[in-house]
């Protein structure tokens, strides 16, 4: 069936690779029959208002080509309405993506599921500042270690894609001293110190890292990781064995469900979905089934 769409396209994703497939993924849509209207923007800021206004006036579907920032930009257009999310994964990590099961790095595979009409409504995040400035998130909210690499990485201009990660958490690693938090899971009060706590609607973030192995996108709960305090030499060791999931077995590590996380740190800001959010405390939900996505098939 060919769609109303609106596509949004990051030329900088993947190091730059966003604009050729970008480029591809228009021809596509129109060559397939879709109408399109380009809503792409020289800023991120600019695309979102674009975006936003061809989603007021009714596109079938918004089509984002890019990575985890640009999937976030289209779940905050679509959330809460009928209007579908495609995903061209075109950036670094792409971890929305893969969590899906979504073609990535393939604009023709992707492009083909637009027609194809196979959907699947999927839980959301909704996080809220205490002054009631709220935004949506479809992978994981982290307010921590890892949103203050995030922080600087996103300071950084050299160099790009992964490695500008790393080397950001190189530098932040030898001044991160474990942050004292309060932590409520529905309700229920936790005090500690830990090294970071992440919010997961989906499995992983920061490019493989399967911060919570168990998420469930359609459970209607979050799984709420909690790194307790642990030394720098251990948070070294256990650092890698996020890539398999199998620190969930380390002594700090707690993974709890919740439906609401209130989280509470003096000076700590948050990420979600990789894009740097508001310093706490957060208030933050899961809102079940408030994006539709497109999939490869159709799920109820
Ligand atoms: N013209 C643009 N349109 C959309 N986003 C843009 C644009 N220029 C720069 N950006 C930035 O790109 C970032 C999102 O990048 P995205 O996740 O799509 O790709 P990526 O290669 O995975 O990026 P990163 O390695 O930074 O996570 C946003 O923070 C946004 O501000």
């Amino acid at each position: 069936m060919p769609h109303r769409v609106a596509l949004v396209v990051n030329p900088t994703a993947g190091k730059g690779a966003g604009r050729a497939r970008g480029a591809e993924t228009l021809r596509l849509l129109t060559e397939a029959g879709h109408e399109v209207l380009d809503v792409s923007g020289t800023t991120y800021a600019q695309a979102r208002a674009q975006a936003e206004a061809a989603v007021a006036d009714g596109v079938d579907t918004v089509v984002v080509v890019g990575g985890d920032g640009l999937v976030h930009l289209g779940v905050n257009l679509c959330a809460g309405t009928d209007t579908h999310l495609a995903v061209v994964a075109a950036g670094t990590g792409n971890d929305f993506a893969r969590n899906l099961g979504l073609p990535v790095g393939d604009p023709v595979a992707a492009v083909r599921l637009v027609g194809l009409d196979a959907t699947r409504r999927i839980d959301l995040g909704r996080m809220c500042t205490p002054a009631g400035d709220g935004a949506w998130f479809g992978g994981v909210l982290g307010a921590g270690f890892d949103a203050i690499v995030n922080d600087r990485a996103s300071r950084m201009r050299w160099p790009r894609g992964q490695m500008r990660y790393n080397l950001a958490l190189l530098r932040e690693l030898p001044v991160f001293r474990p942050i004292p938090y309060v932590i409520e899971l529905d309700g229920e009060r936790i005090e500690t110190k830990a090294m970071l706590v992440a919010v997961a609607n989906t499995t992983s973030f920061g490019g493989g890292m399967r911060v919570c192995p168990d998420a469930d996108v359609t459970d209607g709960l979050f799984d709420v990781l909690i790194l307790r305090e642990i030394s720098i030499p251990a948070f070294l060791r256990v650092f890698p064995s996020v890539y398999s999931g199998t620190h969930v077995n380390h002594p700090a590590v707690e993974i709890r469900r919740a439906r609401t996380v209130r989280l509470e740190a003096t000076g700590i800001r948050s990420q979600a979905d990789g894009e740097p959010f508001g310093a706490l405390p957060l208030a933050v939900e899961v809102v079940p089934r408030a994006l539709s996505v497109v999939v490869p098939e159709v799920t109820p």
